[in-house]
């Protein structure tokens, strides 16, 4: 079935730290959503609303997740407001896990996600807070520089699964209203785009950030993101868990809220924060029955 089939389609929309989604329930992988559909429920002018879309569906019933379907029931297919495919979203894996408890179609506690960044663990307790395991973050020694009108940084190169820029700026305000267009970045580093963050210091451990998000423009938080700064603050402050032994903790402050992320000694990266349902509907399907697929 195509997104603009007559029967309407059942959807929700939620947000993690304010980087908001179309979320579109779909255990058995029976609807279509070609980049232009996406683009157009991702619209807040002409859609739904969205920095992304969280496509719902069983792990057995997607291509993409069915190897992992004994470790993972349930498939994160998540895509950028633009169309395009990203192997993981940090703030979408919380609210995907929020949104499959609710639903019932998970216990309470300890629930995992396979994402195209593998699968994550993700934690649920009692007060609402959710806690996804990250995965390691991947540090290739390339020299990268970041520019925004006019302007440059050095930038630390980070992966979570996702390609990441980290520059640490005297000012959050320095890239003023520019975050909507990609900034520069090398091409040769980064063949498939990149999501591109800049940090200021608010304190011991505690930092500041805004994210051009790769095909989503400037958003209001990024999960991932948080992770890579967090990790690239801690290797500049001279912090490596995977050395000393000792996690170590990063309070981050995003323009949508707060997320909190601990390094462990093996690596492992752990992000906590909120995850949120604001409203469910139905799609019309004279909405979309134009939209060129
Ligand atoms: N908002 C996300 C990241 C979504 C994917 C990103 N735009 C990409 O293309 O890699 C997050 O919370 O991590």
């Amino acid at each position: 079935m195509t997104i603009s089939a007559t029967s309407p389609i059942a959807f929700l929309k939620g947000h993690g730290t304010q980087n908001y989604f179309v979320i579109i329930p779909d255990p058995d992988n029976t609807i279509e959503l070609p980049a232009s559909v996406v683009a157009t429920l991702c619209d807040r002018r002409a859609g739904v609303g969205g920095d992304g879309l969280l496509h719902v569906v069983r792990s057995a019933a997607h291509p993409e997740a069915r190897s992992r379907a004994g470790e993972a029931e349930w498939f994160m297919d998540y895509r950028n407001a633009d169309g395009s495919i990203a192997e993981m979203c940090g703030n979408g894996v919380r609210v995907f896990a929020h949104y499959l408890q609710r639903a019932g179609l998970v216990d309470t506690g300890d629930v995992a996600v396979a994402t195209r960044g593998g699968v994550k663990r993700v934690h649920i307790d009692k007060e609402g807070d959710i806690t996804v395991a990250m995965g390691r973050a991947v540090l290739p020694e390339d020299g990268v520089t970041v520019t925004v009108g006019g302007r440059s940084w050095p930038a630390r190169n980070v992966n979570m699964g996702n390609p990441h820029a980290v520059a640490f700026v005297e000012d959050l305000d320095h890239a003023g209203d520019l975050l909507s267009v990609p900034p520069y970045s090398p091409s040769s580093v980064y063949p498939d785009g990149v999501n591109v963050e800049f940090v200021v210091d608010r304190g011991p451990r505690h930092v500041a950030m805004r994210v051009h998000e790769r095909g989503s423009g400037e958003t209001r938080s990024c999960g991932t993101g948080a992770c890579a700064v967090a990790v690239a603050a801690a290797r500049r402050d001279g912090a490596d868990p995977t050395v000393t032994g000792a996690p170590v903790t990063y309070t981050v402050d995003l323009p949508g809220g707060r997320l909190v992320i601990t390094e462990h000694p093996d690596g492992e990266i752990e992000m906590t924060g909120p995850a949120v349902i604001v409203a469910e509907g139905h799609l019309d399907p004279a909405l979309l029955a134009t939209v060129p697929s």
